[in-house]
This record gives structure tokens, C-alpha cells and sequence, in this order.
């Protein structure tokens, strides 16, 4: 939780440019540097087509990637705890708690006040509701595992259930991936069709519209009932992620007027304020979309409205690009064809899509066995066919995106896509070659 103090108000750029570097979660590069382990590994065999033969030995060293891991996020830490000490910020360190609107207690000791409180205590992970789940991990257990699992059950097909168990999937184990209805529901449904092709291309395995019954504790392992009659023994880790309420426990909410959503999260405006003055909430505890980049911005774009003279300043909720890194990774900004569908009727709504074989898988000889990317713009008809949304599967698309969606953001139509000439040869010239209009 953090407090910002009144002597800030009313002086400009009070915002240290250093802060301005603060981009990232300790989750997200933590998560990204399993993913690369994963690329690495996934493209093994890859290499005899390349003249890579020594490399077909790799053989991963989990522990000595994990300890290289959690090496490179205390020092990102340790960069972050600098930027608050050479900004003449006070840090408390403890378990903040409401004791009124206006004061908080640490641990249950000293209190502070502050003219200005900012709650940004995110969301903690869902527990799994079913008989057994103490048996289970989550995302942190899964950061915390010192070997690298044989066998794992994934419940979940959200955003962590996806990545962990593709990254899992790639670095050896054994995963079966349970999911209540399908993997990746947010996803349009071409890019999630194209999604189970590359997973069953690549061996991965999933169990659609089943959820864990029960999960009991044996002497070699667990044992995993599910709903669709089958019982998997002998798993090593059955990791949990079915989504992640806001962390509003035990934050003494009950001492104060500020009020929640009916899903849970803490009620703001659309200038982040609850519903006491003053005291203000960003990021997943108000259930905006729960990344990173949006509870900074949210966050920054707060800070500049309150001490930077901005005072009709508000995040901008539309429009949000974001990667679920599967692998491989899916890019999306914007509505699916559905949703367009809907919100502009079904006749204003046409589609351009394109399906490639990224260069980096040329020499598999085997063409059946080529990974496919594909790209796919969603337009509406009645604005010249603006870009509503865009979506993107395959090699490279995690990168492909940002730069597509300062385009797209700016109200980029199709044409003007068709427009740009192509960078030759990479990925990103797909983007502009999908299905031309000229
Ligand atoms: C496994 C995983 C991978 C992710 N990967 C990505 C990704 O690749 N890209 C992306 O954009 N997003 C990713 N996210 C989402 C991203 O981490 C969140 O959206 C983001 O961290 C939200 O920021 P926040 O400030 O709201 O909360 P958090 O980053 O969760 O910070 C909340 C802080 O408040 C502290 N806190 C909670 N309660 C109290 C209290 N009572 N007193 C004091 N302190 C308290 C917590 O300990 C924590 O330090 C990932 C999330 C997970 C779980
Ligand atoms: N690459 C990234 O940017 C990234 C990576 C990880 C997480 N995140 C963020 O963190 C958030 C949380 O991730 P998450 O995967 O936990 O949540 P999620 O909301 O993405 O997915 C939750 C999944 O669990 C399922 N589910 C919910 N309740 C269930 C139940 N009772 N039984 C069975 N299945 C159930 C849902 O249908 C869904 O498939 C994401 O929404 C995302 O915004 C982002």
C-alpha cells in the first residue's frame, strides 16, 4: 500500500523520472524467463535441420535455472528499492490495515495518515474449491519448485493455467491441462482453433469441459479424480489457477466506507477514486485488466491528475494490447469477432486472416509438421474499415503486437495496414500482406 504525502500537491513533474523506468512485476519477468527456457528447449528439434548436432544434447539444469531466475529478480528488486530511496521516499515495510478511512495500521502497531492512500494490493490466487486442493499449488508454488515436475496437472484455462502448462509442456514434463469449459476462452475463436492444432501438434495434452473432483494424497504422489469418470495417479504437482480474486482480506475494509463490486474488487470512479475521497485504489484489486502496464498507468496517470495540474486526466481503458505467452505466444488487442458482432451488428463486421509458415520453421521437411501462424483483423464496415481488433498466434506475435497496437490505438484502418511496405523477410511483414486490399 502506498501513502503519498500532501507536500507534494500543487508542485509540477513531483513524478521522479526515475519511476518512469518501473515497468514490470517481479511475476512477469519471472513467468518470461520460463518462457525463454521453454523456446529454447521447445525448438530442439529444430536444430538437426540447422547442422546443430551437439546442440540436440541440450539438456536442461532446472535448479541452476531457477537459482540464475530468482538471482535476476532480487537484483531487479534491490534496482526498484534504490529508485525509493534516492526519491527521498519513506518505505514502511508490514501488513497495512484500515482502522478508519483515513488511517492505516502496519502490522498492527504503528498508525499513519496521510491526506492522499492509494490501495494497490492486487489479487491473490483462487484456492480450486474442491476436495483435496491443499494438496495443490499455485503460481508461487510453482515458482518455488527446486526440480522440475514429471508429471503435473494444470487446472485452469485462463492466462497462468495456459502458460505454466505450456511451459511445463516444453520443458519435459508430463501435463494435462483441465479446463471447466475451453482453453483460452477470451480468445477469438479462430486463434484458440489454431491454439489446439499447434497443441496437438506438439504432443500437449488437454481435457476440455472437465474440472477436478478430487485430489488425494498416496504414497507416490496424487491421485486426481475427474469429472469426466478418469483418475490420474501418481502426479508429481497439480497447480491451480483458476483465477485471481482481489486481495481485499484482512485489509480492515469493514472500518471503512470504501465499498466493493459484487465480483469482490474495491469500487472506484473513473478517476480511481472509492468511495471515500481521497482515498484511491489502481490495478487488480479494482478487477481492471489485471496486468502490469495497467496498473502502472493507472497508477501514473492518477498521480499526474492529482500534483501535476491534470485534473480531467483518466485512464484510458480501451484499446489494451496483451501476450498470453503460449508457446507459442497469442497477441490481442481489441474485440473478437464475436464481440464486434455484437456491438456493431453482424452485417458492419468483416474479417481478413492469414495463415504462414514463420522462416524459422523452413527446413522441417515434414510439411504437415510446420507450425502455423495466423493473423486475423476484425473491421467494421461502416468507418472504413477501422481495425477493432487484431489477433495474432505464432512464433514471434508476442513482439509483432506493440507495434500494431500504437497504430491501431491511433485508429488505423485496414488500408492503411496495406499500405505500409513490407519488412522482407521477418514475421511482421505477415501483418501487412494479410489478405491485401491493394
Ligand atoms: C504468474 C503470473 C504471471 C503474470 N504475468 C504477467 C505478464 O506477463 N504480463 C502482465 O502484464 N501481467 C502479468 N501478470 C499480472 C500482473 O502481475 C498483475 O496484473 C500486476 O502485478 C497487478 O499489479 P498490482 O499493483 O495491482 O498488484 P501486485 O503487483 O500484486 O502488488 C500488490 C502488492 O501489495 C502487497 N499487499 C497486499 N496486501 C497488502 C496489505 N494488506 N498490506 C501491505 N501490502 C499488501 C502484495 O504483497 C504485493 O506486493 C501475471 C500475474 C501472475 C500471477
Ligand atoms: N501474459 C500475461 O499478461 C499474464 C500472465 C499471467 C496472468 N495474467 C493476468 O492474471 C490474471 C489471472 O490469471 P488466471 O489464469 O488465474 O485467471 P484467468 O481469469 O485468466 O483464468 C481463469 C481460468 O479458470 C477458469 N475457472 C474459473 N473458476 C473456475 C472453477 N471454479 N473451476 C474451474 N475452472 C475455473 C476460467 O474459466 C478460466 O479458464 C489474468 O486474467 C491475466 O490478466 C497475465
Amino acid at each position: 500500500m502506498d501513502s503519498c504525502q500532501a507536500r507534494h500537491q500543487g508542485r509540477h513533474h513531483c513524478v521522479p523520472s526515475s519511476w518512469r523506468n518501473l515497468r514490470q512485476c517481479w511475476m512477469c519477468p519471472k513467468e518470461n524467463i520460463m518462457f525463454n527456457a521453454a523456446s529454447f528447449l521447445e525448438n530442439r528439434e529444430l536444430y538437426e535441420g540447422y547442422g546443430l548436432s551437439a546442440a540436440s544434447e541440450l539438456k536442461l539444469d532446472f535448479p541452476t535455472l531457477k537459482k540464475n531466475r530468482d538471482a535476476y529478480i532480487e537484483w531487479l528488486n534491490g534496482i526498484y528499492g534504490g529508485m525509493i530511496a534516492n526519491n527521498s521516499m519513506t518505505l514502511i515495510k508490514g501488513w497495512a490495515k484500515f482502522v478508519d478511512n483515513h488511517t492505516v495500521e502496519v502490522d498492527g502497531k504503528d498508525r499513519y495518515t496521510a491526506d492522499h492512500i492509494l490501495i494497490a494490493v492486487g489479487s491473490r490466487p483462487d484456492k480450486g474449491g474442491f476436495e483435496g486442493d491443499e494438496y495443490c499449488i499455485d503460481s508461487d508454488g510453482f515458482f518455488a519448485l527446486e526440480d522440475l515436475p514429471k508429471k503435473v496437472i494444470v487446472y485452469g484455462g485462463g492466462y497462468i493455467g495456459t502458460e505454466l502448462g505450456q511451459i511445463l509442456h516444453a520443458l519435459g514434463t508430463k501435463v494435462i491441462q483441465v479446463v471447466r469449459s475451453e482453453i483460452l476462452r477470451i480468445a477469438d475463436d479462430d486463434i484458440r482453433e489454431q491454439l489446439y492444432k499447434l497443441m496437438d501438434l506438439s504432443g500437449y495434452e488437454y481435457r476440455k469441459k472437465t474440472t477436478i473432483v478430487k485430489v488425494e494424497k498416496t504414497d507416490s504422489g496424487l491421485r486426481v479424480h475427474l469429472s469426466d469418470g478418469t483418475i490420474e495417479e501418481d502426479v508429481d504437482e497439480c497447480i491451480v489457477a483458476t483465477g485471481r480474486p482481489a486481495n481485499v482480506e484482512g485489509l480492515g475494509l469493514e472500518n471503512t466506507d470504501i465499498e466493493l463490486t459484487k465480483k469482490g474488487h474495491i469500487k472506484v470512479d473513473e478517476f480511481n477514486v472509492t468511495t471515500v475521497p481521497n482515498v484511491y485504489a489502481v490495478g487488480d484489486v479494482t478487477g481492471a485488466a489485471e496486468l502490469t502496464p495497467v496498473a502502472i498507468k493507472t497508477g501514473r496517470t492518477l498521480v499526474e491528475r492529482l500534483f501535476n495540474n491534470r485534473p480531467d486526466l483518466r485512464m484510458d481503458h480501451d484499446l489494451i494490447p496483451t501476450v498470453i505467452f503460449s508457446h507459442p505466444p497469442i497477441g490481442m488487442i481489441g474485440l473478437t469477432e464475436s464481440q464486434a458482432k455484437e456491438k456493431y451488428g453482424e452485417e458492419n463486421i468483416a474479417t481478413y486472416k492469414s495463415t504462414y509458415v514463420n522462416m524459422f520453421y523452413s527446413l522441417i521437411q515434414d510439411r504437415e509438421k510446420k507450425p502455423k501462424n495466423m493473423i486475423k483483423y476484425i473491421v467494421n464496415k461502416q468507418e472504413d474499415e477501422k481495425i477493432v481488433g487484431l489477433h495474432l498466434i505464432g512464433k514471434d506475435c508476442d513482439e509483432m503486437l506493440q507495434g500494431a497496437a500504437i497504430a491501431i490505438k491511433m485508429g488505423a484502418t485496414k488500408k492503411d495496414f496495406d499500405r505500409t511496405v513490407a519488412i522482407h523477410p521477418t514475421g511482421s511483414e505477415e501483418l501487412v500482406l494479410a489478405d491485401p486490399y491493394v
